[in-house]
């Protein structure tokens, strides 16, 4: 199955899908502003969305949040009230666990117009409805952190009612912060999560690990960790700017008979890093099914 891309703005879209999300004029709704909730809300803001639009509701929304309260954000609204402002768009981003208690208290929100946005792992489109009720309109997403720099990559699926303009609402929202694809299929999104939502983890520790050695090589821990994140975010780059494929961007680095052959011959041996980040992800994609229950 193939999935098409809306290109993120670094992409090369970026006039569009910031005219887009600048003429994004009816309310937002951010329902949990921790760590994601609030690295989209700063893409968000940073592509142009006025603060005024926004309604956050966290009790435990960050200092950087609540200054946004000057801005014109309205922190901690009562439903009743947000009710009255007909959003487009509410984003679901507490802890999956927590949405059995949070999105009750939302059903009052439900209708036609307005577009419950779920990026919670595992929680499936059929149980939103289940607590919102069976008139929401509703979209699972999976984004990951590297959008509140615009590199992010969301994957999405829609439930039977959501229109193609809460579609393409939800494409130019998700494309402000980075590439958006859809899939049919909402099983997928599990594994999107063990891959592209867990993914930038599993990036941060290779550079801790890959620090790590290099003071185990006697390297002073300042400069094992300046080397570790230069050479992960530069590789980062090469893949964003170039086209060849990862495996010739390797063999580019690995000269025959060299040190990199040697340290490829450790990590792509038995027991090597393939079958450890199959079981990785596979454990991701477990844990996001049983979140889901
Ligand atoms: N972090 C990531 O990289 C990604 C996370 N996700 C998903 O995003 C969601 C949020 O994850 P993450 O940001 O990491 O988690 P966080 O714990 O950082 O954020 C959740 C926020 O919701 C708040 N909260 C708790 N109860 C309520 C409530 N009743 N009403 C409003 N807000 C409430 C929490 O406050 P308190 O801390 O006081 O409980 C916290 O500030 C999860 O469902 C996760 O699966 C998806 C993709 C990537
Ligand atoms: O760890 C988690 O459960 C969330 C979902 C994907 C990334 N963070």
């Amino acid at each position: 199955m193939r999935v098409s891309f809306t290109r993120g703005h670094f992409g090369g879209f970026r006039a569009a899908v910031s005219d887009m999300t600048l003429s994004f004029k009816r309310p937002l709704v951010l329902v949990g502003a921790g760590k994601m909730g609030s690295a989209l809300l700063n893409g968000w803001l940073a592509e142009g969305l006025s603060p005024s639009l926004v309604s956050v509701r966290d009790p435990a929304a960050s200092p950087e949040i609540t200054g946004l309260a000057a801005k014109g954000l309205s922190l901690n609204p009562s439903v009743h009230d947000i009710a009255l402002t007909r959003p487009a768009v509410v984003l679901l981003a507490v802890k999956p666990q927590a949405m059995p208690e949070v999105l009750p208290e939302l059903a009052l929100l439900v209708q036609p117009e307005t577009l419950f946005l779920s990026i919670a792992a595992g929680l499936g489109l059929h149980r939103l409805k289940e607590l919102l009720g069976a008139d929401a309109h509703a979209v699972r997403a999976m984004p990951n952190t590297p959008a509140s720099v615009g590199r992010g990559i969301t994957i999405a699926c829609a439930n039977e009612l959501v229109t193609s303009e809460q579609r393409a609402l939800t494409d130019s929202l998700l494309a402000a912060v980075g590439d958006v694809g859809w899939v049919e299929n909402e099983a997928q999104i599990d594994a999107v999560t063990a891959i592209s939502g867990s993914g930038p983890a599993y990036v941060f520790y290779l550079v801790e690990c890959l620090a790590a050695a290099g003071e185990n090589l006697g390297l002073d821990p300042d400069l094992a960790m300046k080397l570790a994140r230069q050479t992960v975010s530069g590789s980062g780059e090469m893949l964003h700017r170039l086209e060849e494929p990862a495996a010739v961007l390797r063999a580019n680095v690995t000269s025959p008979g060299g040190t990199t052959a040697a340290a490829l011959d450790v990590l792509m041996g038995e027991g090597g890093l393939s079958p450890l980040m199959r079981r990785a992800a596979l454990a991701a994609r477990d844990r996001a099914r049983a979140l889901g229950k």
